[in-house]
């Protein structure tokens, strides 16, 4: 391990921007399809990790839908949530927002208890196996219809309470947010906190349309919105967490190398940003491998990565006081190392 790998393992940090079930590695597809008795198109893990070349995100999602046709049980869904938090522990994550796509799961006929408990039963084990605090957004697949969301929200209806907030994922292009306006107003209501990804293919009016149109908490994403200064400018002037995901950015070709990643002129331009994985299973690399390939690649000090570390607890949904907290132990860890 190098400084650099130490340092960004030992800072405190936050997760803003994992899909769970991004998080499903080869190893463990195999082992859910004996298990489950599922078939996969591949013959082995390594066929696998071959087929994990992307030139868009239409690429890599038929792909990763495809994935998901393995978990079948709560058991699946723990185990996998389990297998990520093992993970991110070890990368200093001390607190993780989980996207989850019921869709995905429920219109295979897997019902939408067995996914939540699966994974509310894994986020119970990380709190006292890793002191790890996490909390749930359920994603709505945008190429699907809006009435789609509003059964998957009043699906969840029994498990508000463990629900943190709403996102939008899937294909963006063709899918802007304004689709699911009312969708995003009825979450609102139910005390949900909003978020969007946009601007990762989509243009910056997209980006436009989730402020606007939807009033979100957050941007997932948001690289295209540096297109447009004025749109820049607001974002900066309003706080707006960015949830920044470089290496699914660079396998997504949203970026051609990633020495090309935009992150320190997001953060030059006071945009607040932060580092996330993702979909670390299929992009090559969990959070601490996203902090090591811009601080190598874009030549970012220490003192942006404790600011990038800042970021994703300022940026959380954490209640005031853990946010406090959680920033006081990064002010320890930098006298600490200084
Ligand atoms: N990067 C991404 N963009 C849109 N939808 C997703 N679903 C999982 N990962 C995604
Ligand atoms: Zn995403």
């Amino acid at each position: 391990m190098t400084d650099l790998d130490t340092f960004i393992a030992r800072l405190p940090k936050a997760e803003l921007h994992l899909h769970i079930e991004g998080s499903l590695e080869p190893e463990l597809m195999f082992e859910l399809a004996r298990r489950n008795q599922v078939e996969i198109p591949y013959a082995s893990v390594e066929e696998v990790r071959a087929a994990y070349a992307f030139t868009r995100l239409q690429d890599f999602l038929d792909i990763y839908y495809a994935g998901a046709n393995v978990l079948r049980t709560r058991r699946d869904f723990h185990d996998m949530a389990m297998a990520y938090f093992d993970r991110a522990a070890r990368d200093g994550v001390v607190h993780a927002e989980l996207m989850f796509d019921p869709q995905t799961h429920t219109d295979r006929g897997i019902p939408f208890a067995e996914v939540i408990e699966g994974l509310l039963s894994a986020m119970e084990e990380a709190r006292t196996k890793h002191g790890m605090t996490s909390c749930l957004i359920l994603s709505f697949l945008r190429h699907l219809s809006e009435e789609a969301a509003f059964e998957t929200l009043a699906a969840a209806e029994p498990w508000l309470d463990r629900i943190a907030a709403v996102g939008l994922d899937s294909s963006e292009v063709g899918h802007p947010p304004i689709k699911f306006a009312q969708v995003f107003a009825a979450a609102r209501e139910k005390g949900l906190k909003l978020t969007a990804h946009a601007g990762e293919e989509g243009p910056p009016e997209y980006v436009y349309q989730a402020l606007d149109l939807i009033d979100v908490d957050r941007i997932d994403h948001g690289n295209r919105a540096l297109e447009d200064p004025v749109l820049t400018r607001r974002l900066a002037d309003s706080g707006m967490t960015l949830t920044v995901c470089p290496l699914s950015n660079l396998k997504l070709c949203v970026i051609d190398d990633i020495v090309q990643h935009p992150i320190d002129a997001m953060l030059k331009a006071g945009l607040k940003a932060t580092l996330n994985s993702d979909d670390p299973a299929y992009f090559g690399g969990y959070i601490a491998d996203n902090y090591r390939a811009v601080a190598e690649a874009r030549g970012l000090g220490r003192e942006d990565l404790v600011t990038l570390a800042r970021n994703s607890f300022t940026g959380s949904f954490l209640p005031e006081e853990d946010i406090a907290r959680h920033l006081a132990a990064i002010d320890a860890f930098v006298a600490e190392v200084a």
